[in-house]
């Protein structure tokens, strides 16, 4: 068996909060906290995951978890702790102040406008292509908000805002700190997006794409829902996912079925398309971090084909992912555990907090819509940090019936 040396944990990250949190999950499938005396493994990318992770569980104790981020790059540094005791509880009690925000500062990067060239340029990469082999069929782009404060970030009275949509996940992970993160980092969000859940041979993922904004009008919120389930492109894009999915799983499964089928889901700010898979594994330890890193990136967070989209992403986005888009989740000492596609969230340090969001092109997109889109995607953060839940529309013209 491998032998995996853990290096400590680094003291900035350690002096975030006294008693720190390192990687922290709650929403409908309970709730997971690693905090107190942890290590972290040694860094790596995708390729070495597999190695260090059974180094790794070949020796933890029965109550053990390793949890944390992987990049959206999967040639970068993933961040993952190992917290071996059971985690202390959350302290009871504290009311978490410091929010709403009360000085700030929002600067789009880039603005809604040139986020929507960036797309008529991804588009026409596709047309021009249409018919080659290897055309690109899919690619999702994104664009950040940056929030500057007057005061730090309150991580912990934005968790709980976060966990008042009872629909997603929130999370957040201690991220490795360093000359331009003096303070230290957290990512932080509220995910509606189950990369892969794993318990014994079981295994669930519920991949999400196609989005359309709620509405404060209940009619109106209705019809929005309607037209996206009515919405070709949207299914289109929504396919490519599954698809992809299905078929990086299924050399793992002896069994893999969508028993449902696609279904509108929703969270309290978006509607989207989903469609739950299940399986039963083959090996049923097999850990959960193995299957979410084989799965990374789906097509929800990337594209069709996955080379030539994050080439293009990189070419196309001026502001680095770095763990957004990438996966965040725990594994225990069986291997079981849940993995979430680290989306609706923002990278946390000291008085700032850069959010991301993303939408899905494909044929058909239009790049307008889409700026709002991923505008509206920003909303439910914009709101657990007590600003306006529209601030991240700036630039982007509304429908009637938009609230
Ligand atoms: C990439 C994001 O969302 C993905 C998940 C759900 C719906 C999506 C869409 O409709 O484009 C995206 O694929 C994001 O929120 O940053």
């Amino acid at each position: 068996m491998m032998n995996i040396r853990l290096s400590e944990a680094p003291k900035k990250t350690a002096s975030l909060v006294p008693d720190p949190v390192l990687f922290g999950f709650e929403g409908p499938s309970g709730r997971v906290l690693g905090r107190g005396a942890a290590r972290r493994l040694p860094p790596g990318n995708a390729a070495t995951l597999d190695a260090r992770v059974t180094g790794a569980l070949a020796s933890i104790p029965a109550e053990g978890v390793i949890g944390g981020a992987l990049p959206f790059d999967r040639a970068a540094e993933d961040c993952l702790w190992q917290c071996d005791g059971q985690p202390a509880p959350a302290p009871n009690g504290i009311a978490p102040a410091g929010l709403p925000l009360q000085d700030w500062r929002l600067t789009p990067e880039p603005q809604a406008g040139d986020y929507a060239r960036a797309v008529a340029r991804a588009l026409a990469v596709m047309y021009e292509e249409t018919g080659r082999q290897d055309a690109l069929e899919k690619i999702v782009l994104a664009r950040s908000l940056l929030v500057e404060s007057t005061a730090p970030i309150p991580v912990e009275a934005l968790m709980s805002r976060l966990h008042a949509d009872r629909t997603v996940t929130a999370f957040r992970v201690a991220l490795p700190s360093g000359p331009a993160h003096p303070q230290g980092r957290m990512l932080c969000g509220a995910t509606p997006e189950l990369l892969v859940e794993k318990t014994g041979r079981r295994i669930v993922s519920h991949p999400l794409a196609g989005s359309a904004r709620r509405l404060a009008d209940p009619v109106a919120d209705r019809a929005a829902a309607e037209a996206l389930s009515n919405s070709g492109k949207d299914h289109r894009e929504h396919a490519l996912v599954v698809e992809s999915i299905l078929d990086t799983l299924a050399p793992w499964c002896r069994a893999l079925s969508c028993p449902e089928g696609t279904c509108i889901t929703s969270t309290r700010s978006m509607w989207h398309l989903g469609t739950r898979i299940e399986g039963r594994l083959r090996d049923a330890d097999t850990p959960s971090v193995v299957l979410a890193s084989a799965l990374h990136p789906t097509p929800a967070v990337c594209g069709v084909p996955m080379a030539r989209a994050a080439r293009l992403i990189g070419e196309l986005e001026p502001v680095a992912r770095d763990f957004y888009a990438g996966a965040v989740g725990w594994c225990d000492a069986r291997g079981d555990g849940a993995w979430y596609v680290a989306i609706r969230c923002a990278e946390i340090s000291g008085r700032q907090a850069r959010l991301y969001a993303g939408a899905g092109i494909v044929p058909g997109s239009d790049p307008m819509a889409e700026a709002a889109e991923t505008g509206a995607k920003f909303g439910a953060f914009l709101a657990a940090l007590g600003l306006p839940q529209d601030a991240g529309l700036a630039g982007v013209a509304r429908k009637d019936g938009e609230n």
